[in-house]
């Protein structure tokens, strides 16, 4: 049981939290995002619900034409539309592969590629930030302001005593993460159990059990994005709710894919929003990487049925569809996705071969409720957490790993290109720990 809400202090405990770090430890304290229909707070999932075991994906809804609010445009169960926009020229070879795909090595990788990378030509909004080093260098340096980091740097120097007061704080920082209540309660109650049975010789022993734990939740989930090479495309279905970093995510995706010379194409499916369109066609001119778009309000299933066609015309051996951002709750929306994987699968059985969730690393335990519901309407297989940079909590990756056990392909540390990376489970534990308990 969680002794989060119960326990008082004695009135001698040494204070290490501000106020505003225990204030952060409820939800309704999150900022509101600036984002079109951004999920609201009350529909958080506040972790009271036991954790069910995630059904498989129900399979293709049963009506796709239900009222999705937006304009449509002909469906390609009728015909592929006409109005495609697409590039001839081939990728042109570039530099050599980053080390850290498609499977992490326990060495530190190779540096990037020698080359200036060019953020002229780089989808997102630019930036002032420097770039964060490339493997597992740079994830301290971006998450040292996470929630998680603060919270632990004064725990771990405050010097603790081993006693039940550490396991409280411990609980408290956990929670105030955003790790969950579940979690959270496996973790604790686990060292409290250990520490009864005198198995720490001091408080260090005790958090470095704690740095273990954290690490078991996270390595099954730690699983590469692997390029099938017999599926020509292998076609990549970004998926996620309204501004969690989808179309940032695809360029960054992209650029990572060029730089391992695979011929590429996009498929700007995010018809919704008209940014999202002129975005990946502007970064796909400037880098000679073909976008299939119709442009605003078209089906996103038609763009997709397209994209599928002419990238399997070209021999392309990846195809990365963007969506338009979705609510959860939003039914007829959610069933849009479904329509999509089956217009896929009219072209290419085995396609979508990744169907990829880009996950907000600041949204708290809603974070839970958006994957449910997303993989119960297209299957979702790989994970996105984005913005774990800054000021982000970045707790609800145990929690999402813990319930679901979906890997996690990739964490977006930064805007550069250069911030999305493989995710790396000993990486990320050790940014959000104190150096001294690395391994
Ligand atoms: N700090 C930080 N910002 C990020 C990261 N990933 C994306 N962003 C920012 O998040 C914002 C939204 O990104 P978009 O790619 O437009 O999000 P989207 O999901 O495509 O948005 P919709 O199309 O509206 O659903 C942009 O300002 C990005 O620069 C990240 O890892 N860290």
């Amino acid at each position: 049981m969680v002794s989060f809400f119960r326990r008082k202090k004695p009135e001698s405990s040494e204070r290490r939290y501000s106020t505003e770090e225990l204030a952060a430890a409820f939800p309704d304290a999150q900022p509101p995002s600036d984002k079109r229909e951004a999920p609201r707070k009350d529909e958080a999932e506040t972790g009271k619900a036991p954790p069910a075991p995630l059904a498989p994906p129900a399979g293709a809804p049963a009506d796709d034409q239900r009222d999705t609010g937006r304009p449509r445009a002909e469906s390609p169960e009728v015909g592929a539309a006409a109005d495609t926009t697409a590039e001839a020229t081939p990728p042109p070879p570039v530099s050599p592969p980053p080390a850290d795909v498609p499977a992490p090595s326990p060495a530190p990788p190779a540096p990037r590629p020698i080359e200036e990378p060019d953020y002229s030509s780089w989808i997102g909004q630019t930036t002032d930030k420097p770039a964060a080093p490339a493997g597992k260098l740079g994830w301290r340096e971006r998450l040292h302001g996470s929630a998680f980091a603060r919270s632990f740097g004064g725990l771990f120097y405050s010097n603790p005593k081993l006693d039940d007061a550490l396991l409280d704080d411990i609980e408290t920082a956990l929670i105030t993460a955003d790790v969950g209540m579940t979690a959270t309660t496996e973790v604790v109650e686990g060292l409290r159990k250990r520490m009864k049975s005198r198995e720490f010789a001091d408080a260090q022993a005790l958090l470095k059990a704690l740095r273990a734990d954290l690490l078991s939740l996270l390595k099954p989930v730690s699983v590469p994005l692997e390029i099938d090479s017999s599926a020509r495309p292998f076609v990549l279905l970004t998926v996620g709710v309204n501004g969690v970093g989808k179309t940032t995510t695809i360029g960054k995706l992209a650029k990572r894919f060029r730089d391992e010379n695979r011929p590429l194409m996009l498929a700007a499916g995010d018809t919704f929003r008209a940014a999202a369109v002129a975005q990946l066609q502007a970064w796909g001119e400037r880098n000679s990487v073909p976008v299939i778009a119709q442009g605003q309000n078209a089906d996103p299933a038609s763009v997709a049925f397209d994209a599928l066609q002419a990238a399997k015309a070209r021999g392309t051996e990846v195809l990365i569809a963007d969506t338009a951002g979705r609510l959860h709750t939003q039914q007829g929306l959610m069933a849009e996705l479904g329509k999509i994987r089956r217009v896929l699968r009219k072209v290419d059985p085995t396609a979508p071969h990744e169907v990829l969730m880009v996950i907000d690393g600041t949204t708290g335990q809603n974070a839970l409720s958006q994957l449910r519901q997303f993989h119960a309407a297209v299957g979702v297989t790989g994970l996105v957490v984005t913005k774990l940079d800054g000021t982000a909590k970045g707790g609800v990756v145990f929690a999402l790993a813990r319930e679901f056990g979906i890997p996690i392909r990739f964490a977006g540390i930064g805007e550069r290109p250069e911030d999305l990376r493989v995710f790396d489970a000993e990486a990320f534990v050790d940014a959000l720990l104190p150096e001294t308990l690395g391994a």
